[in-house]
């Protein structure tokens, strides 16, 4: 406590010393409107709260659709609108393509190997040519869809195991698991995860990964002073050691598994290890970034489509007319002696239109930050070079001069019309856009829309507790600003809808 204290008012002394008066900088700019109440040292950043979205949403239906805030002692600007959102992202991309410091990208991502904290530059493009030319091609993604079926499979079967004794399932678990699964085996041709019953278990390797994983992820949602401090002050991070310590442990798990792909052991598979150590092979970071983007794509594609499947089922939960129309639209589609696969769902269009309305107002990451890599406008204001952006996805999502009744679940919205969540309707980008947008858009998006369409016509729904609906409101649970899950992880039960022999294939 002493030493955060003395930290604190260290920081603060050489501020002041080099930066003036807090609030004095930058009197020249025509910057964004700024909120009232910023602090000496921290700014605005005490206005963040539990759930930053949210109380940036607040900000900004005061403020308008561009605001800016001190972060610490980092000048910043928050975008709420759709019109903004095509000037960031289109006119102004190559401005915007870096992103904020962010202090486990140094330490636990291999000082920023990997894909998503990566300053732009040309170590960024070759990673993102990688996945353009290798990892994420259609061929690709077709070629592992054997993987996404069986894992479909066992989670279906777990399903039914349950439903026999009409057993209450962790739906947030349920899914999860497939998704790490599908993950891991398209990524290093590991399978972490094994259902017996309907529960999920592991082995002790396993169970270390993930568990470091985790603290990883727990890691980076966590406050780190160095984020928010000029560059030259990085290193009164007291969070520091901490993560290099953590960072040594996944480390040599990871290298265990790359070792085992240089020795051919599992060869033949062309798993996405196996892809990047051949790409990468000249160059003299190829294994740090190996496992860096290892570690990325493992929970870029886990946490993001377990969250917008469990909020998809919530919702159709809370309104069962449109539960019945998806499972109608269905058994026309595909009929109710097969599952449905992934050649059916360009002619499930009142499903697609479920999954958009999902993703409209439950966006997994609601907040995109970019940073301005030199002094530019936006919107017809001044950005300082290195000035933090948030695109705030969640807000334009809830725009109500953009959507009608914007609150209301209304997957009608999105019949017979085009507008699609890939990043060209600037209303909504769950997925981001232009050249930093998310590389692993095909993949999640095909693997959300089979889960959740199996998941609907497999089985009937209903809430686990005596106290029906009424148990899992529509709520979030508190977040640092990245994913946003439900308030708590939902429990159903399952009544299969069709016959064992087809669940079970
Ligand atoms: C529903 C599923 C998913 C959602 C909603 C999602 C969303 C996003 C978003 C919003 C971004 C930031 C985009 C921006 O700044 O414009 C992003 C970046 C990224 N995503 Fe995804 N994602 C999903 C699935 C995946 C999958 C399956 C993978 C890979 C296996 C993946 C890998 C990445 C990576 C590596 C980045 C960083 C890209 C960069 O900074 O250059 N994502 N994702």
């Amino acid at each position: 406590m002493e030493f955060l204290a003395c930290a604190i008012a260290l920081v603060f002394f050489i501020y002041v010393l080099v930066w003036g008066i807090p609030g004095g900088g930058h009197r020249r700019l025509n910057l964004p409107v700024s909120p009232s109440g910023s602090l000496p040292l921290i700014g605005h950043l005490h206005l963040f709260g539990r759930k930053p979205h949210l109380s940036l949403l607040a900000l900004s239906n005061k403020y308008g659709p561009i605001f800016s805030l001190r972060l610490g002692m980092v000048p910043s600007v928050v975008v709420a609108s759709a019109h903004l959102a095509k000037e960031l992202f289109k006119t102004q991309d190559v401005t915007f393509s870096s992103r904020p410091y962010f202090m486990p990208g140094e330490y636990s991502f291999y000082n920023f190997l990997d894909m998503g904290f990566a300053p732009y530059g040309d170590y960024w493009k070759n990673m993102r040519k990688l996945c353009a030319t290798e990892l994420f091609t259609i061929r690709r993604i077709d070629s592992f869809l054997w993987v996404r079926t069986e894992e479909l499979r066992e989670m279906l079967s777990a399903l039914l195991d349950s439903s026999l004794d009409c057993k209450p399932v962790n739906m947030r678990d349920m899914v999860t698991t497939c998704l790490f699964n599908v993950v891991t085996r398209i990524l290093m041709s590991k399978r972490f995860y094994t259902f017996v019953g309907d529960e999920a278990t592991m082995d002790d390797d396993a169970r270390e990964f993930k568990s470091l994983l985790l603290s990883i992820t727990d890691q980076a949602l966590d406050f780190h002073i160095s984020e928010f401090v000029p560059p030259w002050l990085r290193g009164i991070d007291w969070k520091i050691p901490r993560l290099k310590k953590l960072q040594a442990k996944i480390d040599s798990f990871l290298q265990k598994i790359v070792d085992e792909h240089k020795l051919g052991v599992d060869s033949g598979k062309e798993d996405f290890m196996h892809i990047m150590l051949e790409y990468l092979k000249d160059e003299p970071y190829c294994e740090d970034s190996v496992k860096a983007n290892s570690m990325e794509l493992i929970s870029g594609g886990t946490d993001t489509s377990a969250a917008v499947i469990e909020w998809a089922i919530l919702e159709l939960l809370h309104h069962p007319e449109m539960l019945r129309k998806a499972q109608e639209e269905m058994d026309v589609v595909v009929g109710n002696s097969r599952l449905v696969g992934e050649a059916d769902i360009a002619q499930l269009q009142y499903m697609q239109a479920v999954i958009k309305e999902t993703f409209r107002l439950h966006p997994p990451i609601p907040l995109l930050p970019r940073m301005a890599s030199h002094d530019c406008k936006l919107g017809g204001f001044d950005v300082p070079k290195g000035a933090t952006t948030f695109l705030h996805v969640y807000a334009i999502g809830r725009d109500p001069a953009v959507w009608d009744e914007p609150l209301k679940f209304m997957p009608e919205r999105f019949l017979g019309n085009s507008l699609d969540v890939k990043g060209q309707d600037y209303e909504l980008l769950p997925f981001g856009s232009g050249r930093r947008g998310c590389p692993g858009m095909i993949l999640g998006l095909r693997t959300v829309q089979l889960l959740v369409s199996n998941l609907i016509h497999s089985f009937d729904w209903s809430f686990a507790g005596e106290r029906g609906g009424e148990a899992f409101p529509l709520e979030e649970r508190d977040t640092a600003g990245t994913v946003i899950w439900t308030k708590t992880p939902l429990q159903v039960v399952a009544t299969p809808r069709l016959r064992k022999e087809v669940l079970l294939g």
